[in-house]
């Protein structure tokens, strides 16, 4: 058959498909009608329900919109997927305290099923023993407040090459996106970089929104790019646990003594190594979990040092926010610099100290949340102030359009860090109206490590520089537009001039107190 007719063949059948599937869902929409006191939301089209409200880049901002009109309990229907769109913090606490157990599960989605090995990495995994299980390693080994303190020299010394990199382009225009992702320029495998471009986290995807319409994953080349992405990881991974493999046999016999690392505490619960564990691990559940450590970072070796693609983004976003408010910025440096001048350098010791900086912090999280969108399922009918929600369907927190609530935050579009000075507020997750690292159960784990990356970081960067605008760009003219992808990042690369104001001193003169210019 000529490569034509067989085109044709193909356009047909995914026609026929197509009528299939409009008539299954139409006929499943008749037969759930739906119950009056179903949260309200937009007219919906048949077949694809509201997808058209969200044909947007930035979903957070649309779904932000449309809450302003329905009200902060919203439903909708995305392809097959009924979903209520949460937006306020009373109606977040509902989800992620007082019903936690029903909604304590993420959904199944297709990128997360096919790259974390059956979606059994721990964001990904269903709430459950399992989860409890990797939950419990997470914190009581690999995150702990110790094992975050053991990297502070590495950190230090990580952020020390980084200003070296950034001085010796003083005068002219530098990425600081570039270098706030690579320390150094390291290379991280091709396959990570995939990901932070797919906005494959929220379940948007084709695939996600047709789950029983499986044609449209290979039609639309979802998954079969997915799975050349999954082989290479594969491999990667393979031979990251190889390597430790190999350097644990050395270190048995006494030719070696690397220091423990992520991957050596999960071998520990490998099933049939003999450790006496009694939870066990596959290899394939290892390697989910290291996937997900990598995305997080820009290198393997980079793991407990560099910026995140959570933390390089916040601190992208602070320095575009300080870069258009002088003033803040100004006396961020202020508290920094009185805080290090006497030891002519920047250290971990002192962060604690430095409440304005902590502040601009927390303001940039408030507009800025790296992850705006937290999605879980709803695994038991029930009832949300005198609202219906289904079994079965998936439940949107908006934490961006909370954050940027005017009936909580005055002047909500305003970067302004002072609103945090003298005010309880924290990243517990107990104030639903500021909620960057989630809330509840599948709170984020890994805040104290993602906080300290970027408050160092900022701290470094305003320290040693004074920051201009490049090329006589005036701060209105600087593009904040966001991208929405594993996380939300600035679209455009922060281009800023540095002006060398406290020079590096080597380690040495700087601990016997000599001052920098
Ligand atoms: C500024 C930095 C970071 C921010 C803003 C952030 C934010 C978040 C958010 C919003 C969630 C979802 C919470 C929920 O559903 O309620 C989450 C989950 C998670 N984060 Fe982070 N994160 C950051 C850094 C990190 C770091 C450095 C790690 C460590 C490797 C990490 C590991 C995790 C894990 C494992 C989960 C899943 C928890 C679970 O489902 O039980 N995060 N993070």
């Amino acid at each position: 058959m000529d490569s034509q007719l067989l085109n044709v063949l193909a356009l047909i059948v995914s026609f026929l498909l197509f009528i299939v599937l409009a008539l299954k869902i139409t006929s499943n929409l008749i037969k759930t009608e739906p119950s009056p006191n179903i949260p309200p939301g937009p007219w919906k089209l048949p077949i694809i329900g509201n997808i058209h409200n969200l044909v947007t880049s930035t979903p957070h901002r649309k779904l932000t919109d449309l809450a302003k009109i329905y009200g902060p309990l919203m439903h909708l229907q995305l392809g097959e997927i009924f979903t209520i769109v949460v937006s306020s913090a009373e109606y977040a606490k509902e989800i992620m305290n007082t019903k936690y157990l029903i909604f304590a599960s993420r959904p199944h989605i297709l990128a997360a099923d096919i790259l974390f090995y059956g979606s059994t990495d721990i964001v990904f995994c269903p709430y459950g023993n399992y989860w409890r299980q990797l939950r419990k390693i997470c914190t009581m080994e690999l995150l702990t407040q110790n094992r975050v303190n053991s990297f502070q020299p590495i950190r230090e010394e990580e952020l020390t090459s980084l200003v070296k990199i950034i001085d010796s382009h003083k005068g002219s225009s530098f990425n600081l996106t570039k270098a706030s992702c690579v320390w150094h320029e390291k290379q991280k495998p091709r396959f990570i970089s995939v990901l932070k471009e797919m906005p494959l986290g929220a379940g948007f995807s084709v695939g996600d929104l047709f789950p029983s319409a499986k044609w449209l994953q290979l039609v639309t080349g979802l998954r079969p790019q997915l799975e050349k992405v999954h082989r290479q990881m594969d491999r990667t991974l393979e031979d990251i646990i190889n390597e430790h493999k190999k350097q644990k046999s050395k270190d048995k016999y006494g030719q070696g003594e690397a220091e423990e690392d992520l991957v050596d505490v999960l071998l520990k619960f490998l099933d049939g190594n003999g450790s006496n564990q009694d939870f066990c691990l596959t290899m394939n559940n290892i390697k989910a979990i290291i996937l997900h450590i990598l995305s997080e970072f820009d290198s393997f070796e980079d793991m407990f040092v560099g910026g995140g693609e959570t933390s390089s983004s916040t601190i992208i976003w602070a320095m575009a926010e300080m870069i258009r408010e002088p003033r803040v910025m100004n006396k961020a440096q202020i508290e920094v610099r009185d805080a290090f001048d006497l030891k002519a350098r920047v250290d971990e010791i002192c962060i604690d100290e430095l409440k304005y900086l902590k502040s601009v912090v927390k303001e940039t999280l408030r507009l800025h949340p790296p992850l705006p969108l937290f999605i879980r399922d709803c695994e038991q009918t029930c009832e949300i102030k005198g609202y219906h929600i289904p079994v079965k369907h998936r439940v949107v927190v908006n934490a961006w359009a909370i954050g940027r609530d005017s009936s909580y935050w005055t002047e909500p579009e305003r970067f302004y860090p002072e609103r945090f000075i003298d005010n309880p507020i924290d990243y517990k997750g107990t104030n639903f109206e500021y909620i960057p690292f989630g809330a509840g159960r599948r709170i984020c784990p890994g805040s104290t490590l993602g906080l300290i990356n970027v408050e160092l970081s900022l701290a470094f960067l305003l320290y040693h520089f004074d920051w201009k605008l490049p090329n006589g760009m005036k701060k209105e003219d600087l593009d904040m537009t966001e991208q929405f992808g594993l996380t939300v990042f600035k679209k455009d690369d922060l281009y800023l001039t540095p002006v060398t104001a406290r020079p590096i001193l080597n380690r040495e003169a700087s601990m016997h107190g000599k001052k920098g210019a």
